[in-house]
């Protein structure tokens, strides 16, 4: 398909017609203006790629001075588009004044059909070059956050996450959308992070964006971009997140926190793979592969009608669901462990051990924060610390409030659960004291929270 907007701006009707039947087979589009005037109005509503512009308005002044006005005017809303002045005369010190206004070239009246395409597409080669440019530089910016990002392990050996790590590598190499669920501090992001990995585009980048954070104002800009003049902050045309994601993947953190009339939005740019900068008719085509992730429930936000079932059944082509750290049994103890090691050396502090008692603490509690919490709770620990053992006073957590009460509903497996989280919170993390209380031996115990994990 042909490329490029024109705009054509003439005082002579004659001329924009002529230009204008030149014109229609070579570029996408093509707009003529007789009145100057209506310029800035026009460029605010339209992304123009090129502009072809009279030198001299009124006639009888040949001054061209109004043509540099008017070059000055555009290049000041649109400072990225490729104008070129057409002029009667060979003037040389007026081209002179234009190019060093910012005209990309001049052409002259008559001019020969041939001379003047070849003219018109290197300026529009020059203004698809500045474009591509202005793009690569927020790819470089979000590639520099990313390479600046540490690398991340993702750490555990539980039955419960290998399943999730084996259903990430089978989807990691389809482009299906997928949506990973999970509480808080799971791990979703680390997911999405390593789906992207594994993933076709891994040479390409990883646009994250956190719904919760976007404000309803910024959401439009954010995602889709803007051009220079469509709001008055927008000093500076740039392109969205899907524009960056182009080729890569985009990752929408906390897509449940996006209000009702929003999701529509975002569900005509992921079906239609294109996206309008604010301020610009012109449609851009997005090749991106689409990553989600919530805490929250959308299949019931869908039936409280807080959650548009087409865009779910968009997003969750592949739905992964991480489990909460207290169904991964022992990965506990290896988290705690990858995490000392962590902080013992950002905090020089080596040789640090949890001893038996603590780990028993740290297996026992029900950790609603996930592994963010056991993170925080480890990184506390050793920056308390002043001995090598951490014992189990070292770990402060937050007073669990006893979950749900035994109902005939359960099952047995999540009963046995039940009581063993209850006896464990009641002699404050003890085990041997929990499994006294259960009248099992503490291997026992043991075995059945290591079990709880599969
Ligand atoms: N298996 C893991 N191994 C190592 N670190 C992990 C693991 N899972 C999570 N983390 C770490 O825990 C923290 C929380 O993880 P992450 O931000 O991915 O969770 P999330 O589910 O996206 O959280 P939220 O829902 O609050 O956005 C991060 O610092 C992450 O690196």
């Amino acid at each position: 398909m042909a490329k490029g907007n024109v705009l054509i701006v003439d005082d002579n009707k004659s001329i924009l017609s002529a230009l204008e039947i030149l014109l229609s087979p070579e570029f996408q589009s093509i707009t003529t203006l007789s009145d100057p005037n209506l310029i800035p109005s026009e460029l605010r509503q339209n992304e123009y790629n090129l502009a072809i512009l009279d030198m001299n308005f009124k006639a009888g002044i040949n001054t061209g001075n109004e043509g540099i006005y008017w070059l000055t005017r555009i290049k000041e809303t649109n400072p990225e588009i490729s104008v070129v002045m057409i002029t009667a005369y060979g003037d040389v010190e007026l081209t002179v004044k234009a190019l060093k206004a910012g005209a990309t070239d001049f052409i002259l009246k008559p001019w020969d059909n041939a001379k003047l395409l070849a003219t018109l597409k290197s300026a529009l080669q020059l203004n698809l070059s500045k474009k591509e440019v202005s793009q690569l530089k927020e790819k470089e910016k979000g590639l520099k956050s990313e390479i600046n990002r540490e690398q991340k392990y993702i750490v555990g050996s539980s039955p419960r996450l290998m399943s999730v790590l084996n259903l990430v590598r089978k989807v990691a190499k389809t482009e299906a959308n997928v949506l990973i669920t999970g509480e808080n501090g799971t791990g979703k992001e680390l997911i999405a992070q390593e789906i992207h990995r594994l993933s076709g585009r891994s040479s390409e980048i990883l646009v994250s964006v956190d719904m919760g954070a976007i404000t309803e104002t910024l959401f439009e800009s954010e995602l889709f971009g803007h051009v220079k003049g469509a709001f008055t902050d927008a000093r500076e045309s740039r392109p969205g997140k899907f524009e960056v994601a182009d080729k890569g993947s985009l990752f929408l953190d906390e897509i449940g926190n996006l209000s009702f009339h929003l999701q529509a939005k975002l569900l005509a740019a992921i079906q239609n793979r294109q996206i309008s900068r604010i301020g610009s008719n012109q449609t851009i085509p997005v090749d991106i592969r689409l990553i989600c992730a919530t805490n929250k429930n959308l299949e019931s936000m869908v039936h409280e009608g807080l959650f548009r079932e087409d865009l779910l059944y968009r997003i969750n082509t592949i739905q992964i669901e991480v489990p909460p750290l207290r169904e991964r049994g022992t990965d506990v103890l290896v988290l705690a462990d990858f995490f000392l090691k962590k902080y013992a050396s950002k905090y020089n502090k080596p040789n640090l051990k949890i001893n038996q008692q603590a780990q028993d603490k740290l297996l026992g509690y029900s950790w609603p924060g996930n592994i963010r919490e056991l993170q925080h709770t480890i990184e506390k620990a050793v920056i308390l610390s002043d001995n090598h053992v951490l014992k189990p006073e070292d770990f402060f957590m937050r007073p669990v409030v006893s979950g749900k009460n035994i109902t005939p509903e359960m099952t047995l497996e999540e009963m046995e659960r039940q009581m063993i989280n209850l006896a464990i919170e009641k002699n404050n993390g003890n085990l041997s004291a929990a499994a006294e209380q259960l009248g099992i031996t503490r291997q026992t115990l043991y075995n059945k929270i290591k079990k709880s994990g599969q």
